[in-house]
């Protein structure tokens, strides 16, 4: 006999803060296969943003030579120690800790199990049970692809081939390490495994890194990538050898014809596939597009009656803000299904896909939102835009910037904002100013001219490159 619960949550990532105030006390089952609190907090954004900090020091130290300060001593590497600060002595006890208390929690069940639907609503488990509830949230995540070439075709840390799952739990540094991909994840661990002294070749089938970033900061990031690393482009992995003494070689196809990269460890990030096909959905009634992410209308509900999805198995973001927006929307709109929303906020509402940025946590940071100035000119949207370079602004001239720059876009007629595209020292927090002025619907030169922007900070180079936009407001800028 199937056990019956008012609400399944399937996935303890964004998934697991579902369970709001305006929740508890409903008889909530939550599954989780893996480790709770998903991809983000054990291995995705969290973990990788606290690899990219002792990175980044190692680089500034080596930088620092142009500020006139030069650090006479090698940069001493404590892989260990850097693993252990993020794993062991901060990451592993939270995860833990949140295991913990939805177990204390009377009104909720915790399946350590994989899930797959087997009806409508109607669940079963790894271990055998059956569970069945009155609305059911998907919220089960994506997963890494792997290449389909032999060897490299399954995730296996003792023979040194890694996702983004297990490579930054390796008990030591590879000398060498190949990473395959161009995309985020790539970019980010090529940063980080060069800076702390490993020999990166990265591997990327397009003819550029960040491919989907405006051509300006592609093609930019491509060429500074270049020279921190071996950067192959167009390029991609023919077969793979693994020798006795462990060493692995790779067998490319590109530019340079038929040649061959030997590595101590191979990282594939050649992108996520969302998990939904895996559970069966469709013997659910909940439907998937082309691509296999579950389609969900502006309140998150799928095709099948009683049942919201979120985060990376339902958007082809695969951004954690999107899914902790997402699991608001959802979670508010449980609460005002079962007659539990406050009385102030009793109606169901929409989720907000607007303006949805993102940033990537390489050398140099880069950090966007809206569409590229390629995607506006395909979609003949009008616009004027202006881009800046950080070395042309006071903190520019004190970080010794050449290569930064934000270009923005915004409507010729009404000055809104459009679209912000940047790259450089700390551009995931310089665009938060540009992102917070599209959401509220502020035109370029009231941002701009309605506030005080604090001298010399970096925040002038936003200030700037909106008093540069072709607008009929700025025209009368002092
Ligand atoms: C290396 C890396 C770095 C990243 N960095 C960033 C970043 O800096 N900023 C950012 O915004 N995003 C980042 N992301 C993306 C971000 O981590 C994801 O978008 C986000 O975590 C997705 O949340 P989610 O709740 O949809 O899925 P998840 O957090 O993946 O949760 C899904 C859960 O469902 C479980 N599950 C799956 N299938 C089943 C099943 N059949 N039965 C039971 N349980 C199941 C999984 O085990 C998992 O715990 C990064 C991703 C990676 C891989
Ligand atoms: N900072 C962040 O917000 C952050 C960081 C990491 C991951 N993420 C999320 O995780 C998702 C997955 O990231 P990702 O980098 O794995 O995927 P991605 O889709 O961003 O990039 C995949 C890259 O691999 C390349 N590629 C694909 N197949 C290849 C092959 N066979 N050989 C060589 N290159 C190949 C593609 O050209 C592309 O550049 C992203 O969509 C992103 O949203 C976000």
């Amino acid at each position: 006999m199937a056990r019956h619960h008012d609400l399944i949550i399937i996935g303890t990532g964004s998934g697991n803060s579902l369970i709001t105030p305006e929740l508890e006390g409903l008889d909530i089952a939550i599954v989780e296969e893996g480790t709770f609190g998903g991809t983000c907090l054990n291995v995705g954004c969290i973990p990788t943003k606290m690899l990219v900090l002792p990175a980044d020091r190692v680089l500034e130290s080596r930088e620092a030579q142009r500020l006139g300060v030069t650090i006479s001593r090698d940069v001493e590497v404590d892989w260990p120690a850097i693993r252990d600060r993020i794993f062991a002595d901060r990451i592993d006890e939270i995860a833990a800790g949140g295991e913990r208390y939805r177990r204390s929690q009377d009104f909720v069940t915790v399946y350590a199990a994989t899930a797959r639907f087997v009806g409508e609503r109607r669940l079963a488990l790894s271990t055998g049970e059956e569970i069945t509830a009155d609305r059911v949230v998907v919220a089960a995540g994506s997963r890494a692809d792997l290449l389909e070439i032999d060897g490299l075709d399954r995730v296996d840390p003792d023979r040194s081939v890694h996702t983004s799952d297990t490579v930054m739990r390796m008990d030591a540094l590879p000398r060498r390490m190949a990473i395959v991909g161009g995309g985020f994840v790539a970019c980010e661990f090529a940063h980080v495994f060069g800076s702390l002294g490993v020999e990166v070749t990265q591997i990327q089938r397009s003819a550029h890194l960040l491919r989907a970033e405006d051509a300006e900061i592609s093609r930019r990031y491509t060429e500074l990538a270049r020279g921190h690393h071996d950067v192959r482009l167009e390029t991609t992995v023919s077969g793979a050898t693994r020798a006795d003494d462990g060493t692995w070689t790779l067998h490319l196809k590109g530019l340079d014809g038929d040649t061959d990269v030997e590595a101590d460890a191979v990282l594939v990030a050649i992108g996520r596939t969302p998990n939904g096909k895996r559970l069966d959905v469709e013997a659910g009634g909940i439907e998937l597009d082309d691509r296999g992410v579950v389609v969900v209308d502006e309140q998150q509900r799928t095709t099948a009656d009683g049942v919201w999805a979120l985060g990376d198995v339902a958007n082809a973001w695969q951004l954690k803000h999107v899914a902790n927006h997402e699991a608001r929307v959802v979670a508010h709109n449980i609460a005002v299904d079962t007659g539990r929303a406050r009385e102030s906020d009793p109606k169901p509402m929409d989720a907000d896909h607007r303006f949805v940025p993102h940033a990537v946590f390489g050398h140099p940071q880069v950090a966007a939102f809206g569409p590229t100035r390629a995607e506006l000119d395909e979609a003949q949207t009008p616009y004027v835009s202006y881009t800046q370079s950080f070395g042309d602004t006071a903190y520019g001239w004190a970080l010794e910037d050449t290569t930064g720059i934000l270009t923005v876009y915004a409507d010729p007629e009404t000055g809104q904002l459009l679209a912000a595209h940047c790259m450089g020292p700390h551009a995931s927090t310089l665009i938060q100013p540009l992102i917070q002025a599209a959401s509220f619907g502020q035109d370029a030169h009231t941002v701009a001219r309605g506030q005080y922007w604090i001298h010399p900070a970096l925040a002038e180079v936003v200030e700037n490159a909106l008093l540069g936009l072709d607008l009929p407001a700025n025209d009368q800028v002092d």
